[in-house]
């Protein structure tokens, strides 16, 4: 695959978070997602299928950037790099965790909120941090916000957790922002029912969304 992980997420902009109960509906759903022009999910671990999933779609679907999220643990680091992920991210932070990614060589994006779990992040080598829950946590005034002081140490933020369309906007419009997490695009339902076009036409409006701030 060209170009580091991080810089391909960042190309992409947008990483559908997906909850998946049927691994084969994680297939179609990369498929889907990657005949969008998006071709990148974080295939969050809260259901048995997940890592089953992670393995079929590294497996089966190539060029496919495929994420585990809601990595709470060490060792569901090493599950996750086990079944062909290529990079992880958790609502958290922990030296634990960094240290379990560290040692595996996977890219991890730990979750900060405040600004002592940024610079905890940080002091571990981390610049590319999930602002989790984004909208509770305070939406994109509260990103903006961190711009200035975290400015020398080059941190970026990927705002997850209550994005929709219709507040898309305030947050591509942020420049410390390398991309935006969220399941509007493939919500549970629709993957479960095998919805694809309705997640197609989602992922298509995302990247012409995206297309209008420029890469
Ligand atoms: O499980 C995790 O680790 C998560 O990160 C949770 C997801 O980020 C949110 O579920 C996003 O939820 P929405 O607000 O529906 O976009």
């Amino acid at each position: 695959m060209s170009g580091s992980v991080l810089e391909r997420l960042t190309l992409a902009r947008i990483a559908p978070v997906v909850e998946i109960t049927d691994a084969r509906r994680g297939v179609e759903l990369a498929q889907t997602l990657a005949a969008a022009g998006l071709p990148v999910a974080e295939v969050t671990l809260r259901t048995p299928a997940a890592l089953e999933a992670i393995r079929a779609i590294a497996a089966e679907v190539p060029g496919f950037l495929v994420g585990a999220g809601t990595l709470l643990t060490p060792a569901q680091i090493d599950d996750a790099v086990e079944a062909g992920v290529h990079f992880g991210v958790s609502p958290g932070f922990t030296p634990a965790l960094s240290d379990a990614a560290t040692a595996v060589g996977l890219p991890f994006v730990p979750g900060a909120v405040t600004s002592t779990e940024i610079l905890a992040a940080a002091e571990r080598g981390h610049t590319h941090l999930k602002f989790f829950p984004a909208e509770p946590s305070g939406g994109s005034a509260a990103v903006a916000a961190f711009a200035a002081p975290f400015a020398s140490l080059g941190i970026r933020f990927m705002p997850t957790g209550g994005v929709r369309p219709s507040n898309l906007d305030a947050y591509l419009a942020l420049p410390t922002v390398f991309a935006i997490g969220g399941t509007w695009i493939a919500p549970r339902d629709q993957i479960t029912e095998g919805r694809f076009d309705e997640i197609g036409a989602a992922a298509r409006t995302a990247v012409a969304t995206v297309a209008a701030y420029g890469a």
